[in-house]
């Protein structure tokens, strides 16, 4: 079939398709207000009808698939959308959710006659494929019309057309979804069983992110009745990031899942017990140029503090506490009457046994009213049951006294008192470090806590008071080479069985002084048949030229991982600026004009420190030039023209980027700079550039 008569017939599909919605729209009715439980039951849904049908009114389908399932006379066309639908009259399905077992054809099938199959609920199914199109439809017109398979024909090469259409694309300020062009290896990890952690080291810009917020909208779909979105979560490394990821789901058709950073949920988990210690700046800390760069060994303090030797050590230490918290003590409410001391263990170590400590602690104490209680009740003369419950109810407290609230501030802090500092050979065995021993020590003092102390106090605070709220049921962790062990198993114990989706990439683990070195260190935490682990190496988001720069770069980061494939999409080539100090922010400024000239609507200027930012943002404002500084801790991201230090640029991307000052200082060959350039090149979409002062870096030499 000519091009023509493919878009006139899909025109025709179209029309018909919308017409069907239109009427399915119309039948609906109008809304329930009423007091009537069922009827708001049935509103609630046909809300939801209304929504799905209202979405699939903008864009009904993207694909279409015709299929011979085995045993069939011929094929039968599939379009497949994000959201399924029938024909009212005959219950057929008119429309296919991306996310139904027949759909995984569009995604896996890259041509050829042999026969494919796909898991249907009933077994598998196997056929041929006749047709495999892309369509793409904008605000109900039909905008193109491409064939990348179609059986019979010559099919050259065409199946990468649509992906470059929309690769090629410029990008506002928001992730979007990718359920029209999700590919072969990406939509194996979006349709993996649920009940497994998956970790996937997944190079730049290979769509690790949207991998599993579609992961997300697919479990949902398949486990529906089994899982609920208000028990799953994501774990993003910061505000902003979140307020950038936050239209995808939605767009999937998926609400209520919570999007959180680590340290936010342990605040809240913690209440109002602990303080961050308001020197807490990383950029400081960790990506500064001004004094001697700390090292980063076992001995860092996000290092020893996330390691699973240290969550020993609390173990056992908690174990101990535990064991020793009960005093050897029983209760004499009034002279000469008492409940021994075996009676009230047994109550608190074998009736009470299954529940968290704290919870132990309150039923033990009600228990003992209501033993006194009963005790008072047998005594006949009123007076001297008054005297006896006054006494009674005093000693009770005193005795209560005895059992500790239980803080987890408090037992870290004194975990650290009592504990021994170690030399470097016992680490984790014995005792703590002398130089972490004595900087928590007087944390504690100052009532502050550091990031690294999270993970700890959280495990604490769960250890002895339980979770407030249902387990999980799936977790999704982004940026996972920045967590620590310590905190993935503090995670695994929130869920009755480990679902995790771990995704991350070691070359851009630019937090190396907290974040893990090498994935097994998070593999090792689980079961090898509940883990999976998956590699992406190809990367969607920049053009051939920068993916290639980038990949000379990722030598240097100490990682050993593979060069990312480019997907063929090429454009200018990257550029290396040398300038004079007196005309770089003349050179920015016109940089930023010819983005703006060649339609780039988000564009970063990348700079090494939080500091070398403030100032270009500055003088660039003094110009009257149109940006905006992102700091850390910052909640929102704007898109335009965003000054941005490298360390928080992570994440994120841009049609263009330029790299202020690559400079022998600011980026040498160390692997922490290595990683920090190599984040810095690959955000950017269409266009990179690279400028510098004095003496190039040699990463880029
Ligand atoms: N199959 C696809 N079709 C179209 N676009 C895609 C596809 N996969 C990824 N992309 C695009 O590639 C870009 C990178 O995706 P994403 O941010 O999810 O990657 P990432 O692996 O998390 O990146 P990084 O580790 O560099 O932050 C996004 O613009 C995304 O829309």
């Amino acid at each position: 079939m000519d091009v023509q008569s493919a878009y006139r017939e899909e025109q025709s599909r179209l029309n018909e398709t919308l017409e069907e919605i239109r009427r399915q729209l119309a039948g609906i009715g109008s809304r329930y207000y009423g007091d009537d439980f069922v009827e708001q039951v049935l509103d609630t849904r046909r809300e939801e009808g209304r929504q799905r049908l209202e979405l699939l009114h903008a864009e009904p389908y993207f694909g279409r698939l015709d299929f011979q399932e085995e045993g069939k006379q011929g094929a039968a066309p599939l379009y497949i959308g994000k959201r399924g639908m029938e024909r009212t009259e005959t219950s057929e399905p008119y429309i296919v959710d991306w996310r139904a077992p027949v759909a995984s054809l569009f995604y896996t099938f890259t041509g050829g006659e042999a026969p494919v199959t796909y898991e249907a609920p009933e077994g598998e199914i196997q056929g041929e494929v006749h047709l495999k199109r892309n369509l793409s439809i904008r605000e109900q017109m039909l905008q193109r019309v491409v064939d990348s398979y179609v059986r019979g024909g010559d099919n050259l090469g065409l199946s990468d057309e649509f992906l470059l259409y929309r690769l090629g694309e410029k990008k506002d300020n928001r992730l979007r979804d990718i359920v029209s062009t999700i590919q072969a290896e990406q939509d194996r990890i979006i349709r993996a069983p649920r009940q497994m952690a998956l970790i996937i080291q997944g190079a730049a810009g290979s769509g690790k992110t949207t991998v599993a917020l579609h992961r997300l909208a697919y479990l949902l779909y398949q486990y529906q009745g089994q899982i609920r979105a208000e028990r799953m979560i994501i774990f993003a490394p910061n505000a902003m990031f979140l307020d950038y990821i936050s239209g995808v789901l939605p767009e999937l058709g998926v609400g209520n899942v919570r999007q959180t950073t680590f340290i936010d949920w342990a605040l809240e988990l913690l209440g109002d017990q602990v303080r961050l210690a308001s020197d807490e700046s990383e950029g400081r800390r960790w990506f500064s140029l001004a004094g001697v760069r700390p090292a980063i060994n076992a001995l860092t303090p996000g290092r020893f503090k996330g390691s699973i030797a240290f969550k020993l050590w609390i173990d056992r230490n908690l174990k101990h506490y535990e064991e020793n918290y009960l005093p050897n003590l029983g209760f004499e409410p009034w002279d000469g009457k008492m409940l021994p001391h075996e009676a009230i263990r047994e109550w608190f170590d074998v009736e009470y046994r299954h529940y968290p400590l704290a919870a132990r602690r309150e039923r033990l104490i009600a228990r003992l009213n209501r033993w006194l209680e009963m005790m008072l009740n047998t005594i006949a003369d009123p007076k001297v049951r008054k005297d006896r419950s006054k006494t009674g109810k005093q000693r009770l407290r005193a005795y209560a006294k005895k059992l500790p609230e239980i803080s987890a501030v408090a037992i870290y802090a004194s975990l650290f008192e009592r504990g021994k500092a170690a030399d470097a050979e016992q680490i984790g065995e014995e005792g703590i470090p002398q130089q972490i021993l004595e900087s928590t020590r007087k944390d504690m003092k100052m009532r502050v806590v550091r990031q690294e102390d999270l993970p700890p106090l959280a495990w604490i605070h769960l250890a002895f008071h339980g979770l407030d709220g249902p387990k999980f049921d799936h977790v999704v962790i982004d940026e996972a080479q920045d967590i620590s062990p310590f905190q993935a198993g503090l995670l695994k114990a929130c869920m009755n069985e480990p679902s995790f989706t771990i995704l991350g990439d070691l070359a851009q683990g630019i937090h190396a002084y907290r974040g893990i070195h090498r994935w097994e260190e998070l593999s090792a935490l689980f079961e090898p048949d509940q883990c999976a682990y998956h590699e992406l190496k190809q990367s969607y988001r920049s053009t051939l030229e920068i993916i290639e720069f980038a990949n000379k770069i990722l030598p240097y980061t100490d990682t050993s991982l593979s060069p990312a494939q480019p997907v063929f999409r090429s454009g200018e080539p990257v550029e290396v600026v040398y300038l004079q100090q007196a005309e770089r922010l003349s050179w920015i400024q016109d940089f930023l004009a010819a983005n703006r000239q060649k339609g780039m609507s988000t564009t970063a200027v990348i700079g090494r420190t939080d500091q070398d930012c403030k100032l270009v943002y500055e003088a660039l404002q003094q110009r009257g030039v149109e940006v905006s500084l992102i700091a850390e801790g910052q909640r929102a991201y704007r898109g335009g023209v965003s000054v941005v230090p490298v360390h928080l640029a992570k994440g994120l991307e841009f049609d263009a980027v330029l790299l202020l000052d690559v400079d022998r200082e600011r980026y040498t060959a160390a692997a922490q700079d290595a990683k920090l350039l190599y984040v810095g090149c690959t955000r950017a979409l269409h266009r990179l550039v690279l400028m510098y002062t004095g003496e190039e870096s040699p990463l880029i030499v």
